[in-house]
């Protein structure tokens, strides 16, 4: 017998468990990026406890969000723009678990739904994309990057303020197409998403972490359930990554310390060392004129006193006006 099927039995969740008649209400978007996450997190289930795929039935949740594809995110306006409808979802029980790039979530979750369960994370780093570029040093003055976040423009920007930066939106295909259409030079992507898609070839190559810092939680999948759901909390407690939650309590204490979101000029890597986590954060102005980073160390069991102690630091460096995109 596996343990892990002995460890359902045992916590007496047998009544819970999904069946093909009953099954796991997966909710997510419909992007192929946020479908191959879906798949990876019924996978993980279906190893984790010996069940059959026909025990997880996956929701495609139309979001407002992805029907609005030409004008920059900032207009459309708020945070959690993308996860609001699967939220609402959860709440409504129309699904039983939804699964999220964490670093598309805000800070704080509605009343009711807790986010505390991630998968192992991927490559936390940016991708550099480009059909006859090699990297950032080879670009030359002038030459356009594609990118919609206000954190790779802002760093982009600050190492070379002579490219010029236009507005990218879209999945990842669509990104591709408009590069093949000369639309730009290059474009930033998640080596997480490309990984994920199985599509790294894409890519150049990783930046190095230290020339342009990830967003907070850039590469972590999170999974979101009702509070009041034991049955689901059991369950997603064997699929938790507590290496990758260690390091998410840092950068996402650091985040809601400078009250940002996915869409500020804001970076953050923690790292885990031995029985230490160390963080790196940046805050950017968003045309590039100024960029600010700290750094700190502690114990694991200070991972979010870490993140907010290296948020004070660098409120307290920041002149006025830093803050405008706030
Ligand atoms: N905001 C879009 C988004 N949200 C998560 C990812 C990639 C996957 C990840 O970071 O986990 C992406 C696309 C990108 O940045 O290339």
């Amino acid at each position: 017998m596996s343990g892990a099927i002995y460890t359902v039995i045992q916590t007496g969740m047998t009544q819970n468990t999904p069946s093909p008649a009953q099954p796991l209400r997966i909710g997510t978007r419909g992007s192929p990026l946020a479908l191959a996450q879906a798949h990876e997190t019924r996978a993980r289930l279906m190893a984790a406890f010996g069940l059959p795929e026909s025990a997880f039935a996956i929701h495609v949740i139309k979001v407002t969000g992805d029907a609005i594809q030409d004008r920059p995110l900032k207009e459309i306006g708020g945070k959690g723009l993308f996860t609001r409808e699967i939220e609402l979802a959860l709440l409504e029980r129309e699904i039983d678990i939804a699964v999220h790039s964490m670093k598309d979530m805000p800070v704080l979750q509605p009343e009711g739904l807790v986010l505390d369960t991630y998968l192992p994370r991927e490559d936390p780093r940016d991708a550099f994309v480009s059909p006859h570029v090699d990297g950032i040093a080879a670009l030359a003055p002038g030459q356009v990057v594609g990118t919609s976040s206000l954190r790779r423009r802002a760093q982009v920007l600050h190492r070379r303020p002579d490219l010029k930066v236009v507005e990218f939106r879209g999945n990842v295909q669509t990104r591709l197409k408009k590069l093949a259409d000369g639309v730009a030079d290059c474009t930033f992507l998640a080596m997480a998403g490309l990984h994920r898609l199985d599509m790294a070839h894409v890519a150049r190559g990783p930046v190095d972490d230290v020339e342009m810092l990830p967003a907070v939680a850039q590469g972590a999948i999170g999974i979101e359930r009702r509070e009041d759901d034991t049955a689901v909390a059991e369950m997603l407690a064997a699929l938790h990554d507590m290496a990758t939650g260690h390091r998410l309590a840092a950068e996402r204490a650091f985040l809601a310390e400078l009250d940002g979101s996915c869409e500020t000029p804001i970076a953050g890597l923690a790292m885990l060392e031995g029985d230490e986590i160390w963080l790196r954060g940046e805050i950017l102005r968003p045309d590039g004129s100024e960029a600010l980073s700290d750094a700190g160390r502690a114990k694991i069991a200070d991972a979010a006193d870490l993140g907010r102690s290296v948020a004070a630091r660098l409120l307290g460096r920041a002149s006025p006006g830093f803050f405008d995109w706030r």
